[in-house]
């Protein structure tokens, strides 16, 4: 054989070699996506992420819920997404230690440094987490100290709306109210507004959620990370998150140097921690409780329990201007238990049976945290005959598991009647989950609840409130709301009148 033909033959042996892995290799793929749970096709490298609208990314996930199911799956990048709706599903996945992972973008992990309980797993997690419960409990809910702390704020709250006569704009009613709360538990203190490193804080805490989707690029696109975290937007939430640390660290300093006494009683979260590490540093153990976690956990505090609590009562309010006979009923429950010589008082909130299922379908109707956090399937594994491989990004569909047609009697409708039982009394509903379910649900539910009940109540019985003139032909985008991080109501101003 000449030595033309041999390279011939070589060279055809390798295309065929080629071309069989090639095919071994796509089937094995195809194969292999088949056992995922069923989604859409997407694009090689960007996946579904020209399909999804940012704007308004639940209803992107909730037109797949509907035409693909329960649980289903989409690329998003180089990710994998399992987007899970139904109650049941969420509440078996969700209390498996499986799936109770994290994964965030590389610059923001890293930057947390594992510590504190949003962002850490495992051991560290479960550690943290029951530390910040204990004193989250023993500082916010319920004890008379966080109920009059609370009456202080909802005045404020009323004296604002007194002293303005015009439109009111009600992403700045509460934002205080929820600030104020979370300072005085964490730190013991209010911070005046004009206090300029407090301010800071607040502008980087709403550059770290306005600017999320965009620097969670190196989350969806892992190879291209390192790029990706010279981008400046992505920069511009690492200097963010700093400026926060920093912000921490000092007050955190001052409150250790005034803490010399180790039976003094701790007024705040941060005493009781300080406390509690110094116990364990008694005891030679300087890892457990180290300096950084009290850092991420005052911040996870203020990032976490601040805005969705606010948020959740601008929804309120909004669904009040859109359904003004939900409203009329509120009021005149109120007038029937309370009257309008007093307060009310978190006594009364047994007797409010509709005032409570008003508030419960707005957190359902509202679904702000509608991917509640996401999680990270820890190993490969199954689940439901579905394979989810490891690093897998879990999406518990909160806002499709509240518009679940086998569930809630009229899903896309305001009902308050889905937690009325038929004598008209306030009958809780289990398959309701803004708060999430599960191993990581939110330690700050009480707390926001009593926040958002105290403050409801006491504006329904002095004021009755609309649209502001200049909205009123906007009630549609407010009802549809706005898809940052969280859901918020679409842009609105309020007018109250005095009842
Ligand atoms: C209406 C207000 C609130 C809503 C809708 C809300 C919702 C949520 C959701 C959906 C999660 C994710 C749970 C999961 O990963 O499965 C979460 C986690 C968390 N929330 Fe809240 N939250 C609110 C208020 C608060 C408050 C007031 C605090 C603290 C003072 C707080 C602290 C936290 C923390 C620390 C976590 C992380 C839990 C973990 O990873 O183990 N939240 N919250």
């Amino acid at each position: 054989m000449n030595e033309f033909l041999q390279n011939q033959l070589t060279s055809r042996n390798a295309l065929i070699g080629a071309g069989a892995l090639a095919a071994a290799y796509t089937l094995r793929s195809l194969y292999r996506s088949s056992q995922l749970p069923p989604g859409p096709l997407g694009l090689p490298l960007l996946g579904r992420l020209p399909w999804l609208d940012t704007d308004h990314f639940n209803e992107s996930e909730e037109a797949m819920r509907q035409k693909y199911g329960p649980i289903y799956s989409f690329r998003a990048g180089q990710r994998l997404m399992i987007v899970v709706s139904s109650y049941e599903m969420l509440k078996e996945m969700l209390k498996n230690d499986m799936f109770s992972g994290r994964l965030w973008p590389p610059q923001a992990a890293e930057l947390s440094d594992g510590c504190g309980i949003i962002f850490s797993e495992g051991k560290t997690w479960s550690e943290q987490r029951r530390v910040g419960l204990r004193m989250l409990r023993e500082f916010g809910f319920g004890k008379n100290e966080s109920l009059a702390l609370i009456n202080e704020e909802v005045a404020a709250i009323l004296a604002s709306i007194e002293s303005c006569n015009s439109e009111v704009d009600s992403s700045r009613l509460f934002s205080d109210l929820a600030n104020g709360v979370i300072a005085m538990l964490v730190f013991g203190k209010r911070y005046a507004n004009e206090n300029p490193n407090y301010e800071s804080f607040l502008i980087n805490a709403k550059k770290l959620l306005n600017d999320s989707l965009a620097s969670s690029l190196t989350l969806l696109f892992p190879t291209f990370a390192p790029l990706l975290k010279r981008l400046s937007i992505t920069q511009q939430a690492s200097t963010a998150t700093l400026a926060m640390h920093q912000f921490f660290e000092e007050e955190i300093k001052k409150k250790e140097a005034e803490l010399t006494d180790p039976n003094a009683e701790p007024l705040c979260i941060c005493d009781a921690y300080i406390h509690e590490r110094r116990r364990y540093e008694a005891k030679g153990d300087f890892y457990t409780h180290r300096p950084f976690h009290l850092v991420r956990i005052c911040m996870e505090m203020f990032i976490a329990g601040t805005d969705t609590t606010s948020k959740s009562m601008e929804w309120l309010l909004a669904h009040m201007c859109l359904y003004p006979q939900v409203q009329a009923k509120v009021q005149q429950e109120l007038d029937e238990v309370v009257g309008r010589e007093r307060r009310p008082q978190i006594n009364d909130r047994p007797q409010l049976h509709y005032m409570q299922a008003v508030i419960d379908e707005s957190l359902r109707s509202a679904s702000l945290a509608f991917n509640s956090l996401t999680h990270r399937a820890m190993k490969d594994t199954t689940f439901r005959g579905y394979r989810i491989p490891a690093d897998a990004i879990i999406v518990p569909f909160v806002y499709g598991a509240h518009r679940d047609a086998s569930i809630w009697e009229k899903p896309d409708q305001f009902y308050p009647e889905h937690f009325l039982d038929c004598e008209g009394k306030y009958s809780p509903s289990k398959y309701l989950i803004p708060f999430s379910i599960g191993r990581r649900i939110c330690p700050g539910e009480s707390l926001a609840r009593l926040e958002i009940y105290m403050a409801f109540a006491a504006i329904m019985q002095k004021y009755s409130v609309t649209l502001a003139a200049s909205c009123k032909d906007k009630a549609a985008d407010v009802e549809r709301g706005l898809t940052t991080t969280p859901r918020q109501p679409g842009w609105h101003k309020l007018h109250f009148v005095q009842r």
